[in-house]
């Protein structure tokens, strides 16, 4: 079994007090290595200690060391220069967001060269990112251009999508990281019809046979006859059908505001969400600690907690490692290790 890459995340935020947790539990991160900062892991976990001693770290040189390292001991890989000064916790530094990016981009490029089962992504900061220089919002636009450039196409040919997924609930979103006004326009017959086909593909992996799937609409009512808008009838209907003639489970369009209800309560796998804060409310107001995001459409396999760098409790060792937990179990499921 090859090993699973956790990487740091922001270390300003709760990123390494929040992996020192979930490799308290043995059984959990067996296989499990950090990509990151040795130093900036021992600070998160003397940050969950109490005052105790904390869980020891191991600095590992390469992948295959990770698995001599011994129970409750946490191996990692330095990616980079050590990080010294640590940047302050809960504070944006272009330093931080250098680290969580280099770590990002090593383990895509071990898991595009096949060396680890998958990357487990603990959060970083978005704005450190872009303070760092990296062009990409987050994690998933930079995993989506890592993996082009890995296969040696453009970005069109590389489609992924974000799930955002719990025990009651999974949401797959038409459009992540833009602002409200372009995410409108972002609602296209072919990005509505390249979603349904992703979380088709995707879920049909997961569930083992091809899942429900009800969508969204756009507006209030899902436009209500065209009382509202019509983007219903003229862009999502029309998708709908298409890929209903290709044979997917596709339903809808519903009032966005009751779709989730009715996907929670057993009538549908997923539901596709036309904006990012559509789809990701609802899961998260059942709370953070229970939410994995998955990147659908990537040739590896990522996951992460639902939640950020949680910078305003940074360092206390309060964080809860439940959603990073939860993430690290569905990437091994994924991957096929469990
Ligand atoms: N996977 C990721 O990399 C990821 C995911 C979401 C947000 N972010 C980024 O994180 C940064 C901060 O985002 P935000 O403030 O909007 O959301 P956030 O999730 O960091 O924090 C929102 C609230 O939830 C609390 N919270 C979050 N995680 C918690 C945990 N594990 N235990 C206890 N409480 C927790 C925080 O203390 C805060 O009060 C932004 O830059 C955002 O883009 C990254
Ligand atoms: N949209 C995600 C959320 O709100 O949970 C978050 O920003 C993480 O995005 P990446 O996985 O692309 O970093």
């Amino acid at each position: 079994m090859k090993p699973l890459a956790i990487t740091i995340g922001d270390p300003a935020g709760i990123g390494p007090e929040i992996i020192a947790k979930a490799f308290a539990e043995q059984a959990l991160t067996a296989g499990c290595f950090v990509a990151g900062d040795v130093a900036c892991m021992r600070r998160g976990a003397a940050a969950i200690a109490g005052g105790g001693p904390p869980l020891p770290i191991a600095l590992i040189a390469s992948v295959p060391e990770a698995a001599q390292v011994p129970p409750r001991c946490i191996p990692v890989l330095q990616v980079g220069a050590p990080l010294d000064p640590l940047p302050a916790w809960g504070v944006v530094s272009e330093a931080a967001g250098r680290v969580a990016a280099k770590a990002v981009l090593w383990a895509a490029s071990a898991a595009l060269r096949g060396e680890i089962a998958g990357v487990v992504t603990a959060p970083l900061h978005k704005e450190a990112l872009a303070a760092a220089g990296l062009p990409y919002p987050g994690h998933t636009e930079l995993l989506q251009a890592e993996a082009a450039a890995h296969a040696g196409v453009g970005l069109d040919r590389m489609p992924v999508r974000m799930m955002l997924a719990n025990d009651e609930l999974r949401t797959v979103l038409v459009s992540i990281h833009v602002a409200l006004r372009a995410a409108l326009e972002a609602v296209t017959f072919a990005n509505v019809r390249e979603t349904l086909r992703i979380t088709d593909a995707a879920l049909a992996a997961m569930l083992g046979r091809r899942p429900r799937i009800a969508v969204a609409g756009l507006n209030p009512h899902a436009g209500e006859g065209g009382l509202f808008g019509r983007e219903e009838i003229e862009v999502i209907v029309p998708a709908m059908r298409d890929a209903q003639a290709a044979g997917l489970d596709v339903h809808g369009p519903f009032a966005p505001d009751t779709v989730f209800m009715r996907a929670r309560r057993g009538e549908f796998d997923v539901v596709v969400a036309m904006y990012h804060d559509q789809g990701l409310i609802p899961v998260k107001y059942l709370g953070v600690e229970k939410g994995v995001n998955v990147t659908l459409g990537l040739p590896l396999v990522r996951t992460s907690p639902d939640h950020g760098t949680a910078f305003d409790i940074a360092g206390t060792g309060t964080a809860d490692a439940a959603s990073l937990c939860a993430a690290i179990g569905m990437a091994r499921r994924l991957a096929g290790n469990s």
